[in-house]
């Protein structure tokens, strides 16, 4: 590690927000050192390529999808989960590809997704208090004192499962699974009787029947068929492992957080002089922010010339998460300010976190309208002010979970109770992530 990056008790000095308050300084250290002697989970490389096509976004030439779990968990480690997962983000992107007309980078909340900030420290149930849970990178979900202990070997076995992840991530796109040619297969098993699933079929044979075409006319190798580009993904929480990560680039001499492809600060963390933007600043990765209902545009700024100051495209993009019913007004003033100053940002809209809330049956939910609503305000705010609505970010999974309300199969609170496996916040299902991208392309179309 160079001087370029701050020691990590001199990133807490700065203070850093929802961080574990771990009982054990030694057992920290010792995790901390058994991550430094870890391998790089992702290649500075493969972040300069993500820059760069994060750059196409910047100029209005690319859409992205990032999407995965609210909060991945180590038990979730399966062949099973991760290609569910991986399959209905592959739908999503071929359906925005060719309904839309436009390269869709593909990233996924996945292989690193394991630490939540919370809104409260602690968790009351029935006359019991526990500190809360904050992922499984920094206690258990089960609700007994010893579990909500923060344990730092979770995040060594938070490293072991990203690391199992990516591997099998590596195989299924690279080793034909997600082949174009396979586009009826991500098919199968589909609710039965779905519209979705009958749109989409219809929309895979007019693939087949393009790529057949292009091949005809030998415009196409069939290699470019084989294999996607899928990038990992994660919110840079927990400073000691993302610390711990972040490693010199034998080739630049400059410094990547290699625990993910493009990593993020989070509304709760992005205090312009606090530890996660000073820590963010110094690395080279693709990088995001969220900015919430309470950003200024002197915030944007601040936080772009402090994350951006060669005002590199592809560096930054800004995730928004302002709720339906405030992004209309919320957002114009902040995207005005940042062109004026010729900011090179990418703009993606994070629909969810802002629309967030606690169904009569206790189950904490959003409403697929309102995530719509905030989809639709997103784009109508950048096409009134002529910039490239650039991305949709969302917490989803390719199970039919029930933990959002509404959409196409009309779930209603009732429902929450039969499949809520969410150990934080609601996702879409694999339905709903498909009727969201049918919707989505639409407005990309128009854009
Ligand atoms: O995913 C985001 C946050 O971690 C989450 O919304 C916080 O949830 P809470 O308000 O239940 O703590
Ligand atoms: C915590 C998250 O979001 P936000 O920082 O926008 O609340 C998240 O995306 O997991």
């Amino acid at each position: 590690m160079t001087s370029e990056i701050p020691s990590i008790a001199d990133l807490h000095a700065l203070g850093a927000a929802q961080q574990p308050a771990y009982p054990d300084a030694e057992a920290v250290q010792a995790a901390v050192d058994k991550l430094r002697t870890k391998p790089p989970l992702v290649f500075a490389g493969e972040c300069d390529d993500l820059t760069g096509r994060i750059a196409a976004v910047t100029r209005g030439e690319a859409f992205i999808l990032q999407g995965g779990d609210c909060a991945e968990t180590l038990a979730g480690v399966t062949a099973d989960n991760v290609r569910a997962k991986l399959r209905v983000l592959l739908q999503m992107a071929v359906v925005l590809t060719y309904a839309a007309s436009v390269p869709v980078v593909k990233i996924g909340r996945l292989a690193g997704q394991y630490a939540k900030p919370r809104s409260n420290d602690s968790e009351t149930r029935e006359g019991v208090t526990l500190p809360a849970y904050r992922g499984d990178a920094v206690n258990g979900y089960d609700f007994t004192p010893e579990s909500r202990v923060p344990d730092p070997q979770r995040l060594v076995d938070v490293y072991n499962a990203s690391a199992a992840t990516l591997n099998l991530v590596r195989a299924f796109v690279t080793g034909g699974y997600a082949d174009l040619r396979q586009v009826h297969t991500w098919n199968q098993d589909f609710v039965k009787g779905s519209p979705f699933a009958a749109k989409y079929e219809a929309l895979a044979g007019e693939i087949d029947r393009a790529m057949a075409f292009m091949q005809a006319i030998g415009v196409a190798d069939p290699d470019e068929f084989h294999r996607v580009d899928f990038h990992s993904s994660h919110e840079a929480l927990i400073l000691e492992y993302e610390h711990a990560l972040t490693r010199i680039d034998s080739r630049t001499q400059q410094p990547y957080d290699v625990s993910g492809h493009f990593v993020w600060i989070g509304e709760r963390t992005r205090q312009i002089d606090g530890a996660h933007v000073e820590l963010l600043s110094r690395i080279k990765n693709p990088i995001g922010v969220k900015l919430g209902p309470s950003t200024s545009p002197d915030d944007a700024i601040s936080l772009a010339a402090k994350l951006n100051p060669t005002n590199e495209p592809g560096r930054l993009t800004f995730i928004t998460r302002f709720g339906a019913s405030r992004i209309r007004e919320g957002l114009p003033p902040i995207i005005e300010k940042v062109t004026a100053e010729g900011l090179q940002v990418a703009w993606i809209t994070d629909p969810m976190h802002g629309n967030t809330f606690e169904a009569p049956s206790g189950y904490k939910t959003r409403n697929f309208d309102d995530v719509l609503d905030e989809v639709q305000g997103f784009f109508d705010v950048h096409r009134a002010l002529g910039t490239w609505p650039g991305g949709l970010h969302v917490e989803l999974t390719g199970d039919n979970v029930t933990e959002c309300l509404g959409g196409g199969e009309m779930l209603t609170d009732a429902d929450l109770a039969h499949r809520y496996e969410s150990v934080c916040d609601p996702r879409l299902n694999r339905v709903q992530s498909l009727e969201m991208a049918f919707l989505v392309a639409d407005m990309l179309r128009k854009a």
